[in-house]
């Protein structure tokens, strides 16, 4: 299947000269959550206006469903849901109103099933007659995305669906994107939050300066995410490994008192053991021993850091 979205060569100038996306090449899949993972003043919603043509890119091209975000601008939008960060909602309309008007803005038909349907997957539905004003602020996030929903697009935006959200309203939150994957729509949404990424998405693409710098399935960047290291500090300085010790896997620091030794903790066995037993055998005394993780933190951290 051709991709839904597909971005290629994109860069953005602002007036001023400002280069906010570098050469951004990026395919999204029908039906996936990719997650865009970036600092603060990364580009993650410059890359989302621009696809949703509200900024104009400066060069590249990109399509929607095969339409060009340029040429046939209509066409690739109506493709599109876009839930800005922003709550930006009229506070006297009521709920069901406000995602009806959305639907019309589309040059869609009134349909009051269908947006009856959209309230009822984002458990607005008991709520459709309620001002907007009276709703708490996880409620009214929801109704940008119903709003966004209303005119049944193929792929949605969620620009930061939960910043300065609290821990169980973000929960919810995961729940609701869950729930619109399966129901069959792309989602493309940008965060701070790396457990946010780690959660819900099945490709998490990096972004910082303008540049995308990864775009990985998850579950290969948990695999990586598995590898495991074995910090051994020891009692006295070593100059080199010893010969019976060559078959592991095993890094000296450059102070000769630290040995890593890297492992897969998905392995039916890490070798520690034996490790363990033939350090004792080659006459090293160990002092302490420490395992250490890699998270998505770490990879994230570090490839920013690269760019800094
Ligand atoms: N209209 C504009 N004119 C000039 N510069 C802009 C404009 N909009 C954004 N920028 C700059 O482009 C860079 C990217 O901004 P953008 O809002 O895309 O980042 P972001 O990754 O979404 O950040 P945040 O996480 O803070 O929302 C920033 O340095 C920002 O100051």
């Amino acid at each position: 299947m051709p991709p839904v979205v597909s971005i290629k060569n994109l860069s953005k100038s602002y007036a001023g000269g400002f280069e906010a996306l570098k050469d951004v090449n990026l395919d999204i899949e029908e039906g996936e959550i990719i997650a865009l993972l970036g600092p603060n003043g990364a580009g993650k919603t410059t890359l989302i206006s621009t696809i949703c043509g509200i900024t104009v890119p400066s060069s590249g091209t990109i399509t929607v469903g095969g339409h060009d975000t340029q040429t046939a601008f209509r066409a690739a939008r109506s493709l599109i849901g876009l839930v800005p960060q922003e709550i930006n909602l009229e506070p006297f309309e009521t709920v069901f109103s406000s995602v009806s008007f959305s639907r019309g803005l589309f040059g869609k038909r009134r349909d009051d099933a269908r947006i009856e349907e959209v309230l009822r997957q984002l458990s607005l539905l008991d709520k459709k007659d309620n001002k907007i004003m009276t709703l708490s602020g996880g409620m009214k996030r929801r109704v940008l995305i119903a709003k966004a929903l209303a005119h049944e697009p193929h792929v949605l935006f969620l620009d930061e669906p939960t910043a300065g959200v609290d821990v169980e309203l973000r929960k919810d939150m995961w729940e609701v994107v869950a729930g619109l994957k399966a129901s069959g729509v792309t989602i493309i949404l940008t965060t701070h939050y790396i457990e946010e990424a780690e959660a819900i998405a099945d490709r998490i693409g990096v972004i910082n300066k303008g540049e995308i710098l990864l775009v990985q399935n998850k579950a290969d960047l948990m695999t990586q995410m598995g590898q495991k290291k074995l910090r051994i500090e020891l009692a006295d300085r070593l100059d080199a490994i010893p010969a019976p010790l060559a078959g592991y896997d095993l890094e000296r620091a450059d102070d000769g008192l630290h040995l890593t030794y890297s492992y897969d903790t998905s392995g039916e066995r890490t070798g520690i053991t034996t490790l363990l037993t033939d350090l004792q055998k080659a006459g090293l005394q160990m002092k302490d021993i420490q395992t250490e993780q890699s998270s998505l933190e770490d990879i994230f951290v570090g490839l920013v850091k690269e760019t800094t």
